[in-house]
Order: structure tokens, then C-alpha cells, then sequence
């Protein structure tokens, strides 16, 4: 039962949609994004952040990605403004790389890719009970797409970067409180946004994307320490290293895309 997805051969993007038939549908993720088709829309405003608590829990290898879950029971950790009606919730934040030297970020910018992307997943707590209800309907998640591009070392980037050891293996997790994901964001909150959906199964057509134009700087070093995660357990003879876990752009559809700039 459960997720036998990954990022093989057998097992990858291309044949997510025999188990997971939405891999096919009209409004999926992620997608390349051409800058000068996308239309500049001026009642679209700023998004709002209110990161300023950091409510952090713990890090944890979930076979997939590395994630640092937020307690969403506090309204405190925000996303608003935008494209989005109402204030979405913190849950989690997760990254999808390369292997060395490759690229790894799921959306493209007119055909570039990024060495890595950092998701920060919200839901919209006003409208749905539970993250889970809010994960099925159609502006039930707010994901901010954050590319990450390799140059000097980003110092806050170290603090998850230091922690991997203790996540290693697939299904581990430790403590990791007071995290404060502001300190990943670039200086400029220009971005794209658009319908679409989860880039991992289930795939749901349920997420608003906003995607920041600038890119954060990280380090070489520190993106070979993502690919030091296995997605293999403890007790296993092999051992598989986690990288290159994203999915390729998806058709648009006839999608808009609109931007903030
Ligand atoms: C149920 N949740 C939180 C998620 N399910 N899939 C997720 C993907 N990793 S992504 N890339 O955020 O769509 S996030
Ligand atoms: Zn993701």
C-alpha cells in the first residue's frame, strides 16, 4: 500500500499516471515558465509573509525529499496577498535537486532549470477544516517556489544543511525547533503565480503557485550534502542516494500565467 512512486526508471514521473491517472490531468505541476508570455497583471498585489514566529518541529527523510514540518495548529505563520484570498498556513517545507552538477528544480524559466528548488507548502485553514481537506480542493494549497542556484555559501542554508545526518536514512526524523524560514527568502518577492497541482503523487490539482523570480545563492558544498540522504532504510544492505527527485515541466494547457512585475 502506499507510495511505491519515485524517481527511477520504473518507478518515475513517466509512469506516476498508472497508479496515479491526475498525472495526465489539465492543470499539473510543474511547468516552464516563459517570462514574456506571462501576462503582468496589476491587481495582482504583494505577497505578504508573516514568518516572524518560527514554529518549526522537526526534520525528517520521508524517502522522497527532506521536510521540516511546522505545528499549523498557530495562525501565526502566514502567506497572503497575491493571488490568494485568504491567509494560507506554514505545514512544510521541502527541497528537489540534482545529481552533481546537474540541475535539479522542477519549474524552468524559459527552458533553465535551476540546480535546486525549495518549496514551502501552506494551506488555506479559512475555508477547510484539515490540511487534508485542503489538499483535495482547488485553492486548498499555496505552494512559494524558491529556486536555489549554486555560488557562495547561503549561511542560513547551513543550519538544514547540518541537520541532514541525523535524516539520513529513509523514514528518520529528529527535532528541529525554531527554524525560521524567512532567513531563505531572496531580497525581491517578485514572482510568477498559476494554477496547478503537487509535483509528487497524489498529485492533487490543488496547489496556487507562486514562484519567486529571484534565486537564492547556495553553495556546491551544500547541495552535495542533500545528495548525501538515502532513499533507502537503516536496515538495508543498499543504499541508495537521493538526487535528482524532481519532475519534469508538465503541459500548460492553456494556462495563464501572470506576474507580479
Ligand atoms: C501532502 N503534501 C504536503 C504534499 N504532497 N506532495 C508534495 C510535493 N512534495 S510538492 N512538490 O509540494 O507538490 S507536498
Ligand atoms: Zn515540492
Amino acid at each position: 500500500t502506499g507510495d511505491h512512486w519515485g524517481y527511477g526508471i520504473e518507478d518515475g514521473p513517466s509512469v506516476w499516471h498508472k497508479t496515479y491517472p491526475i498525472a495526465q490531468g489539465n492543470r499539473q505541476s510543474p511547468i516552464d515558465i516563459v517570462p514574456h508570455q506571462a501576462s503582468c497583471d496589476p491587481s495582482l498585489g504583494p505577497i505578504v509573509l508573516n514568518y516572524d514566529h518560527c514554529t518549526s518541529m522537526n526534520i525528517a527523510n520521508n524517502g522522497h525529499s527532506v521536510i521540516v514540518e511546522f505545528d499549523d495548529t498557530d495562525d501565526r505563520v502566514v502567506i497572503q496577498g497575491g493571488p490568494l484570498d485568504n491567509p494560507y498556513k506554514l505545514k512544510q517545507f521541502h527541497f528537489h535537486w540534482g545529481g552533481k552538477g546537474c540541475h535539479g528544480s522542477e519549474h524552468t524559466v524559459a527552458g533553465n532549470s535551476y540546480a535546486s528548488e525549495l518549496h514551502l507548502v501552506h494551506w488555506n485553514a479559512v475555508k477547510y477544516g484539515t490540511f487534508e481537506e485542503a489538499a483535495t480542493a482547488p485553492d486548498g494549497l499555496a505552494v512559494l517556489g524558491i529556486f536555489l542556484e549554486t555560488g557562495d555559501d547561503h549561511r542560513w542554508l547551513n543550519m538544514i544543511t547540518d541537520a541532514l545526518y541525523m535524516v539520513k536514512f529513509k523514514g528518520s526524523v529528529t527535532d528541529f525547533e525554531g527554524f525560521n524560514p524567512m532567513c531563505l527568502l531572496p531580497s525581491s518577492l517578485d514572482y510568477w503565480t498559476y494554477l496547478g497541482s503537487l509535483t509528487t503523487p497524489p498529485l492533487y490539482e490543488s496547489v496556487v503557485w507562486i514562484i519567486l523570480r529571484e534565486p537564492i545563492m547556495v553553495s556546491e558544498k551544500q547541495l552535495s550534502k542533500f545528495r548525501m540522504l538515502l532513499l533507502t532504510e537503516e536496515e538495508e544492505d543498499q543504499r541508495i542516494h537521493m538526487e535528482n527527485n524532481f519532475r519534469p515541466p508538465q503541459p500548460l494547457n492553456g494556462r495563464k500565467v501572470r506576474s507580479s512585475i
